[in-house]
C-alpha cells in the first residue's frame, strides 16, 4: 500500500510539496484547505499530469479532515506569508490561531502520524504544533534548517563556480535574522570553505543566507519563497518515509541539548521512520554557541507570547 501524505495549506508551499512529492512518487497526497475549491483544483490539475510524467500518485483536494485520516505524515503550510516590509514575526498571532485549530483536527484524524511544521515564524510554529498535538518531540519537527542551508549552498556554488552538488553547508539556530551559518562546518568536495573564500566575503554570503527570504519577499512583493521551501520540506517527507537515517538541520524540541531547554531551535538531527530519530551535538566555539543561545531566546519571547513556552 502506498504511504499517505497530507499537505495543510494548499497555497504556494502547499500546492508545490504536492507537485515535488508526486513528482518522486513518494506518496499519495491530500491537499487540503479552508478555501473551498481550491484545493480540489489544484490537485485535480496535479492529477492530469501523471499520466504525462508516467507517475502514479493520487492527489485528493479537500476541506474536510476525515480525508486526511490515518496519513503517515502531515505537513503544516497553512498561514499567511510575509510581504515586503514585513517580518517573520509580524505572522505570530494570525498564524498560531491557525495552527492551534489545525493541529487540533490533524491529531484527531491522524493520532499517529509526524507533524512537519512549516507555516512561520517556524521556530514558534513548529512549539505551537508540538505543544497543541501532544506528540512525543519525535513525531513534530521543524523546517527552515534545510532550505536556509540550501540557500547557503547555492550562494557558496555560485561564488566558486561549481556543483552545487559538490558543496554541503551547515546552519544552526531560529529560521530568523538570528540564524546562524557555520562556514567553519560548510565544505566544496570536502574542502572546508574557509580555505577557499576570503572571511570578508564569507562573511557576505552568512548575510545573504541569513536574509534569504527577505531577498525573495522583495522581488514577489505579494508573498514569499516557494520552490526551495517546499522542495526542502519534501526532503525531509523523503528522508522519512525511505528510512534514510539522514543528517538535516531542522527545528527540534531541545531538551538540554546545546544547553538549551523545552524549546524548538535548528539543529542537526537525523530523520527516519520514526521521525526525529537522533539530535547531533557538534562542538561549538563560545562565538556560535553564544550567537546559538540569542538565537533561542528571540523564538522563546514569541512562544511566550502566543503562550506555548
Ligand atoms: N519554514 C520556512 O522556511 C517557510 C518557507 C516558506 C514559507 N513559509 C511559510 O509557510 C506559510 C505558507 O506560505 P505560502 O507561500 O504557501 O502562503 P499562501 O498564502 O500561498 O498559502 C497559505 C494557504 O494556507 C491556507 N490556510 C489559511 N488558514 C488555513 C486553515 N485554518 N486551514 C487550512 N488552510 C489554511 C490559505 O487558504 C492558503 O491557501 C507562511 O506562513 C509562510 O511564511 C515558511
Ligand atoms: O521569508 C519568508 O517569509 C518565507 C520563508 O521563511 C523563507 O525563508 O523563504
Amino acid at each position: 500500500m502506498r504511504k499517505k501524505v497530507t499537505i495543510v495549506g494548499a497555497g504556494n508551499v502547499g500546492a508545490t510539496a504536492a507537485h515535488w512529492i508526486a513528482a518522486k512518487e513518494l506518496a499519495d497526497v491530500v491537499l487540503l484547505d479552508v478555501m473551498e475549491g481550491t484545493p480540489q483544483g489544484k490537485a485535480l490539475d496535479l492529477m492530469q499530469a501523471m499520466p504525462i510524467e508516467k507517475l502514479d500518485c493520487t492527489i485528493t483536494g479537500t476541506n474536510d479532515y476525515a480525508d486526511t485520516a490515518n496519513s503517515d505524515i502531515v505537513v503544516i503550510t497553512a498561514g499567511i506569508p510575509r510581504k515586503p516590509g514585513m517580518s517573520r514575526d509580524d505572522l505570530l498571532n494570525t498564524n498560531a490561531g491557525i495552527m492551534s485549530t489545525v493541529v487540533k483536527q490533524v491529531v484527531a484524524h491522524s493520532p499517529n502520524t509526524i507533524i512537519i511544521v512549516v507555516s512561520n515564524p517556524l521556530d514558534a510554529m513548529a512549539q505551537a504544533a508540538f505543544k497543541h498535538s501532544g506528540f512525543p518531540r519525535e513525531r513534530v519537527i521543524g523546517m527552515a534548517g534545510v532550505l536556509d542551508s540550501a540557500r547557503f549552498r547555492t550562494f557558496i556554488a555560485m561564488e566558486l563556480d561549481c556543483s552545487v552538488e559538490n558543496v554541503t553547508a551547515f546552519v544552526l539556530g531560529g529560521h530568523g535574522d538570528t540564524m546562524v551559518p557555520l562556514s567553519r562546518y560548510s565544505t566544496m568536495a570536502g574542502i572546508p570553505i574557509t580555505e577557499l573564500i576570503p572571511a570578508d566575503r564569507l562573511k557576505e554570503l552568512e548575510t545573504r543566507t541569513a536574509n534569504g527570504g527577505a531577498e525573495i519577499v522583495k522581488f514577489l512583493k505579494t508573498g514569499s519563497a516557494y520552490y526551495a521551501p517546499s522542495s526542502a520540506a519534501v526532503e525531509m517527507v523523503e528522508a522519512i518515509l525511505k528510512d534514510k537515517k539522514k543528517i538535516l538541520p531542522c527545528a527540534a524540541y531541545l531538551q538540554g541539548e546545546y544547553g538549551i531547554d523545552g524549546l524548538f531551535v535548528g539543529v542537526p538531527c537525523k530523520l527516519g521512520a520514526n521521525g526525529l530519530e537522533k539530535i547531533i551535538e557538534i562542538k561549538l566555539t563560545a562565538e556560535e554557541q553564544a550567537a546559538l543561545q540569542k538565537s533561542a531566546d528571540s523564538v522563546k519571547e514569541l512562544c511566550t507570547v502566543i503562550g506555548v513556552q
